[in-house]
């Protein structure tokens, strides 16, 4: 299976089209999150560990915007509760694709691992199965505001008493100068991870129509008003989070 490195944007392009899930980022796609995403790794396997905690026997765990399914492999290699099953969900053909191919490599690789099914869907649409487990590994932000609540409340329905939702994000931030120190400081971290000035304006411009941070504000207001009664921060790393909502 490939491993390209991510220089999508290292040429100049004379007009930078809006960032899409196609089958050019899934090449590159394991390289580009862990350069850009400060904390990437470790996020991904601690939900393993979070899960672990919550998910209970005879139950579904969700990855929703699973891309190449990497929450869903530390799902499958952490939970051990009897008889549960994970639904990793995109609406990316070409992450399904190459999604379903690494489930596989990795079945070949474990003995024990959890079943795992990955649903080409989108998530505004599908409809939610009781769950002890729902994890959104920076998914929610590509996900139109205004649908945002609606989608959150339903994920509330769908949990278990017991259960939760793992639900990490970039973070923007109401004070000025705390957005601004985080953003230089990302853009510090890109530049550590061998991205060009050329790539990191480039890129900002594909994702700034399509990607929308919220505040950690506007996060703990909307779970509450979806239903979640405790939000727990777990991790953060520069402006990227991650929170535990409890029903
Ligand atoms: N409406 C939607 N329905 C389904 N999928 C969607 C939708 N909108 C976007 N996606 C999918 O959400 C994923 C977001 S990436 C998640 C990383 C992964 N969780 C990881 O832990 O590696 C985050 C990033 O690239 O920053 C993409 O695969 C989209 O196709
Ligand atoms: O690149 C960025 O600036 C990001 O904030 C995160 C990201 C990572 C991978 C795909 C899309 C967005």
């Amino acid at each position: 299976m490939s491993q390209e490195s991510d220089r999508l944007f290292a040429q100049p392009l004379a007009q930078v089209p809006d960032f899409v899930f196609n089958e050019d980022v899934v090449r590159v796609f394991p390289d580009m999150i862990k350069r850009s995403v400060p904390g990437y790794p470790t996020i991904v396997e601690n939900i393993g560990v979070l899960a672990a905690r919550f998910a209970q026997p005879h139950s579904l765990l969700y990855d929703l915007g699973c891309s190449l399914g990497a929450v869903t492999q530390a799902l499958r290699r952490h939970v051990q509760a009897e008889d549960c099953r994970v639904l990793a969900v995109d609406n990316s053909a070409a992450m399904v694709a190459r999604c379903r191919e690494y489930l596989h490599a990795q079945d070949s690789m474990f003995q024990e691992l959890l079943p795992a099914e990955v649903i080409e869907a989108d998530i505004l649409g599908l409809e939610l199965q009781p769950a002890s487990l729902v994890a959104m590994n920076f998914t929610l932000q590509f996900i139109q505001p205004e649908r945002r609540l609606e989608l959150l409340t339903r994920i509330r329905q769908s949990l278990l008493p017991g259960g939760a939702l793992i639900l990490s994000e970039k973070l923007r931030f109401e004070d000025d100068e705390e957005q601004e120190l985080l953003n230089e400081l990302h853009i510090a971290f890109k530049r550590a991870n061998g991205y060009s000035e050329l790539e990191i304006a480039q890129k900002r411009n594909a994702i700034e129509n399509v990607m929308k941070p919220d505040s950690l504000e506007q996060h703990g207001k909307r779970l509450r008003a979806a239903g979640f009664r405790k939000v727990v921060p777990w991790f953060q790393c520069l402006n990227f989070v991650s929170l535990i909502a409890l029903p």
